[in-house]
């Protein structure tokens, strides 16, 4: 396996300084000056979706922050390198307790570091989110049980003025563990796609199965580049809306449906180099966020509040709101799929549940739906590509309906069909995967836990451990019941083809 740091560029910026992701970038709360476009990254005006890569970024992300932040980098490095463990372990004796208080003492003796020069630079910014998410992660679930959460003020201050000029929720996300998490041995200068040998930087394990993980969903989003190119076209084409172009759209939504097959064969391949229990017990718990009420590896199940020490120092900081953990629900290439096909209607509907994991119904309804919700953990660019997409004048679905009104083009209506009903096998497959990785493992900890309470004396009644509730997901789901509605309004968007029995 190789450690994350291993070579690890020389610069500070693997970058030069001409590159436009190293144009100066405005102060996202004052704004760009009147009259000059938005330069945060030059592809702003695209949505910052590259036509070679996608939502990943073509260039290898910044591995590393200029040595003004270089404590943060050391801090992080540590906490790899002391392979740190999870404060709720079951098997964490005296020693290890001992280090990870250690490491988190050097994480509250940081001197504050102002951020303002990275605001200059989007690239730096990415790479601090990252850096100080992982730190924060690292911080709150090395801590013992039922301690309470109070984030130090040299973690809170960065990160809430890093997140504010990122408009992200300061806690990790999709795209710091899988779009901003990549590079290339030795190539920093080549262009990645879905079969390049991609590495991770940051892990919290140092396990190929954590790797795995994270390179399966930036190979999905890497081969997804062709689904997008396929959208593209396609909506060109509907802007015609003449019979050729009925022809046309036809042909690219059936080469939709074999990119989206291709994404489920990419998701599948999650089983070769990932191990199930080894991802549950010892690498999903890093994930938690606020909201996540899930087991703890002792069986135990709790819900602390993240207290973030410091915020009155800097008058601009809100008491954020977003706290999820990170989740692949976060990838946009899904999203866009579904703004794409119209299932976005179905699918991201508040009716659906796993909107919040509150059991009453008033905190239920006071939250967006979960996948809406999870566009605010998305880079900002990749969040208004989604909206542009939603807002699509001539949304595909209309536009296969009104070319098949009269009987034409029947072809088009049963390949519209065919790439939805891709996209609901992904999902078919996708809850395999779930039931593999995460409702597998959860009832064997519990029968473990059972097992483990009987032999002490502990039997009799089902404890907090051992009672069955519904598994949460790191997004705060309640996942079984949420992924199988998703599905199953996937599947509701199938066009009914003439003389079907309806
Ligand atoms: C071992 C692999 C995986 C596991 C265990 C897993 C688990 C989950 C869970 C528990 C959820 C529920 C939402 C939450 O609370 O987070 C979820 C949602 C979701 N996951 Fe995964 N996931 C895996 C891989 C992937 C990959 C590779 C992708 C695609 C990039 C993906 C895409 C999604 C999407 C789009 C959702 C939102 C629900 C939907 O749109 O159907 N997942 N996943």
């Amino acid at each position: 396996m190789e450690h994350p740091s291993d070579s690890m560029p020389n610069g500070p910026i693997n970058i030069g300084s001409t590159h436009f992701l190293a144009l100066p970038r405005p102060d996202i709360l004052t704004g760009p000056p009147p009259g000059t476009v938005d330069t945060t990254t030059l592809a702003a005006h695209d949505f910052d979706v590259d036509t070679r890569t996608g939502f990943m970024p073509p260039q290898a992300p910044l591995r590393r922050l200029p040595v003004d932040w270089e404590p943060w980098e050391e801090v992080l490095d540590d906490a790899v390198g002391r392979k740190l463990q999870l404060g709720d372990g079951l098997d964490l004796d005296e020693g290890e307790k001992i280090k990870s208080e250690v490491w988190r003492k050097t994480v509250r003796k940081l001197p504050i570091l102002p951020i303002t020069e990275l605001k200059k630079s989007e690239v730096l910014l990415r790479r601090a989110h990252h850096v100080l998410g992982w730190i924060m992660h690292f911080y709150i679930h090395s801590l013992p049980p039922r301690t309470p959460i109070r984030i130090p003020p040299p973690l809170t201050l960065p990160l809430l003025q890093v997140s504010a000029q990122l408009q992200l929720p300061p806690v990790l996300t999709y795209s710091d563990d899988v779009l901003y998490n990549w590079y290339i041995p030795n190539s920093d200068e080549i262009i990645p796609t879905h079969t390049s040998p991609l590495r991770c930087q940051t892990l919290f394990t140092s396990t190929k199965d954590e790797a795995e993980f994270y390179l399966v969903s930036a190979r999905i989003e890497l081969r997804g580049v062709d689904a997008l190119e396929l959208m593209r076209i396609t909506m060109d084409e509907a802007f015609v809306g003449d019979d050729i172009a009925a022809r046309r759209i036809t042909t690219y939504l059936r080469d939709l449906a074999g990119v989206i097959r291709d994404l489920a064969g990419i998701l599948s391949s999650v089983k070769g180099g990932c191990d199930p229990d080894v991802f549950y017990r010892d690498v999903r718990p890093w994930f938690r966020g606020e909201d996540s009420i899930s087991s703890s590896s002792s069986g135990e199940e709790e819900k602390r509040k993240w207290v973030f020490e410091g915020m009155e120092m800097d008058e601009s900081l809100t008491e954020p709101t977003e706290l999820s953990g990170p989740s692949a629900g976060q990838s946009s290439l899904i999203h866009a799929l579904d703004a794409f096909l119209g299932v976005d209607r179905y699918s991201h509907s508040k009716e659906l549940t796993g909107s919040f994991p509150s059991t009453t119904s008033t905190q239920t309804s006071s939250k967006s739906a979960f996948l809406q919700r999870m566009q605010l953990y998305m880079p900002r660019h990749h969040r208004a590509f989604l909206t542009h997409l939603s807002n699509n004048p001539r949304p595909l679905r209309e536009v296969v309906l009104s070319l098949t009104r009269s009987g034409e083009h029947p072809g088009l209506m049963e390949a519209y069909n065919e790439s939805v009903r891709a996209l609901k096998e992904f999902r078919d497959l996708h809850m395999v995967i779930v039931a593999l990785y995460i409702v597998g493992p959860a009832k064997r900890a519990r029968e473990r836990e059972r097992e483990r309470a009987a032999a002490v004396g502990e039997g009799g009644e089902e404890g907090e451990g051992t009672r069955r509730r519904p598994l949460k997901g790191t997004g705060g789901t309640d996942l079984v019941k949420f992924l199988k509605g998703v599905r199953d309004q996937t599947q509701g968007t199938l066009l009914p083809l003439p003389g079907a029995p309806s």
